[in-house]
């Protein structure tokens, strides 16, 4: 048996067991570790693989698509108070529960953080042009930003992201990292310049055009009036990417509920207000019109099919470019923490472990299969979190000035 069949045998088990009843859809990626577990197999390896079966183009992709969006993105969430721990709540324990760890662990080094936006610094909403931020959760960013570099890496692009966080001291990773821009406030955007400047002549070649292909070897910094526009690696994915969207408004229109995103370097389907029934015929259109753009593809959010180009960029090389811009490339004094709580949040808690550095936090309150080390349950946590952050580095700077 082929490691692919193996995948889907697991998965399709995993489905029945869950479409008898015994258990939620949600339990899924749960059913498949424990399966995973007891034949002794790889189950990260094996999950993350399945997934991206569906990820390609043509055949049953469309149903693998819809069932990992269901799974991601649960209806209904059982509650988990008062119950025992799972065995993945404790391979991923509470960041707040274990927050005097976290701090300590980032000792002496400099905190970065990076938040991802829906479902993270906003719950999710059903229309997606109404995810608003709390006025709470803004005070709260202001203040970590007054301590910490800090960076919203979103799926959104730029324009929308700013119009719902409205901080011009952080840094942005819009179109899921392929549209970076740095502060726009003053203090903050020299030191953005300086640091560019400091590593461009060091290391790097510094062009006012950008190549998108070459992403490697040149960074892309220019400046727009005030704005530092950092990196766009897929700029000459525009017209197409345009060209998609008016393809998808025009052959999604009869499908009641549905609707398509432009989030300038990628698009967004959105399912949730689409009645499960017509799931299966959308992805299908989708897939249609993906099938003539052999330069883009498709990977699945929360209850959203997602629309990029190939080009290898993603939430964690984001992160890792932005690390590189603070000038923290090849440091061991910096301590960065991820959170967020989508499947490409995943990319950057991937680069994380690899780096040995820092910590991912996985926004969820049901298990997942995640690379992050920590959980939170939902934007609230994540606010008290951040919080305890900006607390525990007043108390610990006014220590020190003692
Ligand atoms: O990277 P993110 O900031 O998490 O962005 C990912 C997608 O988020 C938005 O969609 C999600 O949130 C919506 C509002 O709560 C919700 O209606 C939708 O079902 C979710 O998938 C955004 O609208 C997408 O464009 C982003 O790609």
């Amino acid at each position: 048996m082929t490691n692919r069949n193996v995948n889907k045998t697991i998965l399709e088990l995993a489905m029945s067991i869950s479409n008898s009843g015994a258990l939620p859809r949600a339990a899924v990626p749960g059913i498949m570790a424990l399966l995973c577990g007891v034949l002794g197999l790889p189950q990260k390896k094996l999950f993350l693989k399945t997934l991206e079966d569906g990820s390609g183009k043509g055949g049953t992709k469309v149903n693998t698509w819809i069932d990992s969006m269901r799974a991601s993105s649960p209806t209904r969430v059982k509650s988990t108070q008062n119950q025992d721990p799972s065995p993945w709540t404790l391979y991923h324990p509470s960041a707040l529960n274990l927050f005097d760890q976290i701090v300590c662990e980032s000792k002496g080094k400099q905190i970065v953080t990076f938040l991802d936006y829906d479902g993270t610094l906003s719950p999710i909403v059903a229309d997606p042009d109404k995810a608003y931020m709390s006025q709470k959760m803004r005070a709260t960013l202001k203040d970590i930003a007054r301590h910490f570099p800090t960076a919203i890496v979103s799926g959104r692009c730029i324009d929308k992201v700013y119009s719902f966080v409205r901080l011009a001291e952080l840094y942005y990773a819009g179109s899921h990292g392929m549209d970076i821009k740095g502060p726009t406030n003053r203090r903050s955007t020299k030191k953005v310049r300086k640091s560019f400047h400091n590593q461009i002549n060091e290391t790097k070649i510094f062009i006012m055009v950008s190549f998108p292909l070459i992403i490697d070897s040149y960074f892309f910094v220019f400046f727009q009036g005030n704005e530092a526009v950092l990196f766009q690696p897929a700029s000459e994915f525009l017209p197409m990417i345009n060209e998609v969207y008016n393809i998808l408004v025009d052959k999604t229109k009869s499908v009641p509920g549905a609707k398509v995103e432009n989030n300038k370097f990628c698009l967004s389907v959105h399912f949730r207000c689409v009645d499960e029934k017509s799931w299966a015929p959308l992805a299908e259109q989708v897939s249609l019109v993906l099938d003539h753009y052999p330069k883009l593809k498709l990977t699945q959010g929360r209850k959203v099919l997602e629309i990029r180009p190939t080009i290898k960029w993603d939430k964690g090389k984001a992160l890792e470019f932005l690390l590189e811009s603070l000038g923290y490339a090849n440091s061991d004094n910096v301590f960065p923490i991820y959170i967020g709580d989508d499947r490409t949040d995943e990319d950057a808690f991937k680069v994380l472990r690899k780096r040995g550095q820092g910590i991912g936090i996985l926004v969820s309150k049901i298990p997942k299969e995640t690379d992050a080390s920590y959980t939170l349950q939902d934007p609230t946590e994540v606010g008290q979190f951040l919080r305890h952050l900006v607390e525990w580095k007043r108390t610990s700077t006014q220590y020190h000035k003692l």
